[in-house]
C-alpha cells in the first residue's frame, strides 16, 4: 500500500541526508513503530508519506499513486485519508473537546446529524463523551491526546501517522494512548508511529523499523525495541544510546520467535502470531502472567542493510487478507471502534453554517478545491508539479489539510447509490472515502477509479 523505493531526501544545503536510499513497504493493517535516535529521519519518512515533503530520488507511492506525480489539487484529498497524531497534541485551544473532533468532519461537509452522532460515538469510544464540553486547557494531557486521536480517526483514515505520541506522557496515559491505536489498527487502518518509547514497543511486538543517520538498518516483525544483541542494528542502537548518555542496554523481556531482518521473503505482517494482547497489565511488564514464554533471542546475527526491503507479498490484495487475520488478534470485537464513516443514507445535505456542537465555535467553511495544500519550501522538489514557496502545512488552520476522511466498503457501496441532487460538500465526502478505500484496496491506482466514477 506505501511504497518506498530508494528514497534520499536532502534539506537545504546538509551534507547528510535526512533519508538515504530507503527502500521499504508499509501495507495494510501494518502496526509499524519507526525507531531511531533523534534526528535519524523517523519524522522525515512520515511527511513523505502524508506527501508534505517529496524524494529528490527515488519514489514513494501509496495506493500505486507515485506521490510527486499526484496533482496539487488531488493533495488534499489524499491528505484526508490519513489521520496525523503529534507529541503535542495540537488541539485547536479555543474549541471544546467536542468542537475539535466535529471540527474534522465540518471540514468535509458531513450534515450536522451525521456530525453529531458520529462525533459522539468516536467521543465514547476513546472515553471522553463526558468532557466533551471541555477546553483543551480544562483536561489532562492524556486526555488531550485521546482527543487529538478522535480527531484524527473521526473520519475514518485509511493511514495513521504517529509522531512520538506518548511523548509527552506518562505510563498510563501512554497506555491508553496505544489501545486506541489498536483499536484503529484492529479495524485495518495502517498504523505508523515513530517513538523512543521502549516499553510500548516492547509490550506491543510489532514490525519495528529502526533508521540511523537516515538510513535503514532494520525492518523486523515482531520486534522488540531492542535489536537482536550482536546484530549491527545493535550495535548502531547501543552506540547512539551510549553517546546521548541514555542507557544502552536494558534487560529484554524474552519472546517466543524471531524472524531475521534479512530473510529473503519476510512473512507479511499478518502471518506472525501477535502477543499484543489487549488483556496486558496497564503498564509495561516484560515479565508476568502475560508475558511470551521464556526464549532466548537467537544467536544469528541481523545484518543492518541499507538497501534492504521487505518482500511482502506483492499482490497487496493478498497481503490484506493475509494480514486481516492479525489485526483483531487480542482485541475485544465489541470494543472496537466501528469505523463505519458516515452512511451515505445518513448524508443530509451540507451545512454551509456552522453546526454547533454541545458548545458553540466559530466553523471554518468546508473545504474547496481553490484551498490547495502547500509545501513546506524546504521540501519544494523540481520534479513534483506546481510545488512553491506557499506556507509549511499548519494542520490547524489550514481547514484543506485537517481531516482525513475513509470509508469502509460498505460506505463506499452506499455511496455508489445515486441519489439525486447531492451537494457538492456530499460529493466531496463521498470522493474522500473512495479514496480512503482505494488506499485500502490498493490496486489499480490511487484516482483512477473515482475519475472514472465521476
Ligand atoms: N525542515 C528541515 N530543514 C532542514 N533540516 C531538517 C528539516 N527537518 C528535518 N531536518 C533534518 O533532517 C534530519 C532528520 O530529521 P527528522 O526530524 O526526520 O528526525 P527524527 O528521527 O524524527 O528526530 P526526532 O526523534 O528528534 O524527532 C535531521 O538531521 C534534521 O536536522
Amino acid at each position: 500500500m506505501i511504497r518506498f523505493e530508494h528514497v534520499t531526501r536532502h534539506y537545504g544545503d546538509a551534507d547528510a541526508p535526512a533519508l538515504s536510499d530507503i527502500s521499504i513497504e508499509f501495507n495494510r493493517a501494518d502496526f509499524v513503530f519507526l525507531i531511531g535516535a533523534s534526528g535519524s529521519g523517523k519524522s522525515s519518512l512520515l511527511r513523505m508519506v502524508l506527501r508534505e515533503s517529496l524524494p529528490q530520488q527515488g519514489k514513494v507511492s501509496v495506493a500505486g499513486q507515485n506521490l510527486s506525480l499526484m496533482l496539487e489539487r488531488r493533495v488534499p484529498e489524499y491528505r484526508r485519508s490519513i489521520g496525523m497524531v503529534f507529541q503535542d497534541f495540537r488541539l485547536l485551544p479555543d474549541k471544546t473537546v467536542y468542537d475539535n473532533v466535529a471540527f474534522a468532519m465540518r471540514v468535509i461537509g458531513a450534515s450536522r446529524s451525521t456530525i453529531r452522532k458520529q462525533v459522539m460515538k468516536i467521543l465514547s469510544r476513546v472515553k471522553l463523551d463526558h468532557l466533551a464540553k471541555r477546553f483543551p486547557h480544562e483536561i489532562s494531557g492524556g486526555e488531550q491526546q485521546r482527543a487529538a486521536i478522535a480527531r484524527a480517526i473521526v473520519n475514518s483514515p485509511a493511514i495513521i501517522l504517529a509522531d512520538e505520541p506518548t511523548g509527552n506522557l506518562d505510563p498510563r496515559a501512554s497506555e491508553e494512548v496505544m489501545k486506541i491505536l489498536r483499536w484503529i489498527n484492529a479495524s485495518g487502518t495502517t498504523v505508523i508511529m515513530a517513538t523512543h518509547d521502549r516499553p510500548i514497543v516492547d509490550r506491543m511486538s510489532r514490525r519495528v523499523v529502526q533508521l540511523h543517520q537516515g538510513k535503514l538498518v532494520r525492518d523486523e516483525p515482531n520486534g522488540l525495541y531492542d535489536p537482536p544483541e550482536g546484530s549491527e542494528a545493535w550495535e548502531i542502537l547501543s552506540a547512539e544510546e551510549a553517546a546521548t548518555g541514555l542507557r544502552a542496554s536494558d534487560p529484554m523481556p524474552q519472546r517466543t520467535q524471531l524472524h531475521s531482518v534479512v530473510a529473503p521473503a519476510a512473512p507479511a505482517p499478518g502471518s506472525a502470531p501477535s502477543s499484543d494482547a489487549e488483556t496486558a497489565a496497564p503498564t509495561p511488564q516484560p515479565t508476568g502472567p502475560q508475558a511470551p514464554e521464556p526464549h532466548a533471542r537467537a544467536a544469528e546475527p541481523v545484518t543492518a542493510v541499507n538497501h534492504y526491503r521487505v518482500t511482502w507479498p506483492q499482490d497487496d490484495a493478498a497481503s490484506d487478507s493475509a494480514s486481516d487475520s492479525q489485526p483483531g488478534a487480542g482485541v475485544d470485537a465489541a470494543d472496537l471502534p466501528q469505523f463505519d464513516a458516515i452512511p451515505a443514507a445518513e448524508t443530509e445535505p451540507a451545512e454551509h453554517t456552522p453546526a454547533p456542537g454541545p458548545a458553540a465555535s466559530s466553523e471554518p467553511t468546508p473545504a474547496t478545491e481553490s484551498a490547495e495544500p502547500t509545501t513546506d519550501p524546504v521540501d519544494t522538489v523540481p520534479a513534483a508539479p506546481k510545488t512553491g514557496s506557499a506556507p509549511r502545512l499548519n494542520w490547524l488552520s489550514h481547514a484543506e489539510d485537517q481531516s482525513p476522511p475513509t470509508a469502509e466498503p460498505k460506505a463506499e457501496q452506499q455511496s455508489e447509490v445515486p441519489r439525486p441532487r447531492a451537494s457538492a460538500a456530499e460529493a466531496t465526502y463521498a470522493e474522500s472515502q473512495r479514496t480512503a478505500e482505494q488506499i485500502r484496496s490498493s490496486k489499480g491506482g490511487l484516482f483512477r477509479r473515482s475519475r472514472r466514477q465521476r
